[in-house]
């Protein structure tokens, strides 16, 4: 990554009608940057993304490589909409082959389609490829040309677990030979992982914006204490009384703002307060924490840690309420033995 501005905005407004779809966004991208924009449906990150690629008008400034976007070197930006409907009766190959012709420079396409991981079936007319696999076929689209930019408008839709992580994997690369990435997604765990800085779209406004690690610390809220088995709920009171925040859900009980360094007299207060229990699952906030908090989102069976602590609203981040978030909620739970 280096200090080069590849994507700007500033400013940047659209309405359709009396539908604000931006509000006023700014933000740079650098040059190897990977950006994630994430936000609820509705919030305006296609619309972003055709401002920026200049495949839509918008108010402000929009620049690729300092450059107007409507202006810009075709042949340096690759760009996958969120909606794509090429032709049914071309194979993969030839839907990639079409794509490259449209560029004074391709990569071969075969190589291409190898790197989306739809070698074996290039010769698949595209209406009898799986949805992943268009998908896959789509974005392969948007690599011919090699770009120095890459606009991704929810790229992984659709694509198996182990095709979405062989897709992160390339992104990676990609981004490490120096391409700019612009994605939009509702897998959290996707933003989570592939993103330098992520920033969030509410109603047109950009948010929040920075790396995971920034948005979790600021805005993710506590980490909890998950105590689960059917007699739990009788120890609220007493683990209250202890001076722990308790919320009570089904069949568990979960204490807010617990640090790993306080664990040990959680556990205590536990046996002290005769609670008996299945298990203890100690949670850090995740990406998708701070989407729900900022959002306002919310979820069945989602309910507050610590409620003092909470704004908004917040979750279980092994729920699946944006997403895969199950991933990032995986990475982040710790089971503790009883
Ligand atoms: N062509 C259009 N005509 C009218 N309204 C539109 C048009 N395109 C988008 N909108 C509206 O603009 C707002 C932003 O839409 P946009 O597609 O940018 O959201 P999004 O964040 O990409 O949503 P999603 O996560 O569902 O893809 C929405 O209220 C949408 O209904």
């Amino acid at each position: 990554m280096n200090d080069a501005t590849v994507v700007r905005a500033v400013d940047a407004r659209k309405a359709y009608d009396e539908t604000v779809a931006l509000d006023g966004v700014s933000l740079d991208v650098r040059a190897g940057e990977v950006f994630g924009l994430i936000g609820p449906n509705g919030a305006g990150k296609t619309t972003l993304v055709r401002a920026l690629t200049g495949t839509a008008d918008a108010e402000g400034t929009l620049e690729l490589f300092g450059a107007p976007a409507r202006e810009s070197d075709r042949s340096r930006v690759g760009l996958l909409p969120q909606e794509f409907g090429p032709p049914e009766r071309l194979t993969a190959r030839e839907l990639v082959a079409y794509y490259g012709g449209l560029y004074d420079e391709s990569r071969p396409v075969d190589e291409v389609l190898a790197d989306v991981g739809l070698a074996a079936d290039a010769d698949t007319w595209y209406e009898k490829l799986s949805g992943g696999q268009k998908r896959r076929a789509c974005v392969a689209t948007a690599l011919v040309n090699d770009p120095d930019v890459l606009f991704l408008d929810e790229p992984t839709t659709g694509i198996d677990p182990a095709g979405r992580r062989s897709l992160w994997a390339l992104i990676e690369e990609l981004a490490d030979g120096g391409v700019t990435v612009f994605l939009t997604s509702h897998s959290m765990a996707e933003v989570e992982r592939l993103s330098d800085r992520v920033g969030l779209l509410r109603d047109g406004d950009l948010v929040a914006v920075g790396t995971p690690a920034e948005l979790v610390a600021e805005h993710g809220g506590p980490a909890r204490l998950v105590v689960a088995g059917p007699d739990v709920e009788a120890g609220a009171d007493p683990l209250r009384e202890a001076g722990f925040a308790v919320d009570v859900g089904a069949d568990e009980l979960v204490l807010g703002d617990v640090a790993p360094t306080d664990l040990a007299d959680a556990v205590t207060a536990l046996a002290d307060a005769g609670v008996t229990y299945e298990s203890l699952t100690w949670t850090e906030p995740t990406l998708e924490d701070v989407y729900l908090r900022l959002t306002g989102e919310t979820f069945e069976g989602a309910f507050t840690p610590g409620a003092s602590a909470v704004e908004g609203a917040t979750g279980d981040a092994t729920e699946e309420p944006v997403g895969d978030g199950a991933d990032a909620g995986a990475a982040a739970a710790t089971e503790v033995d009883q």
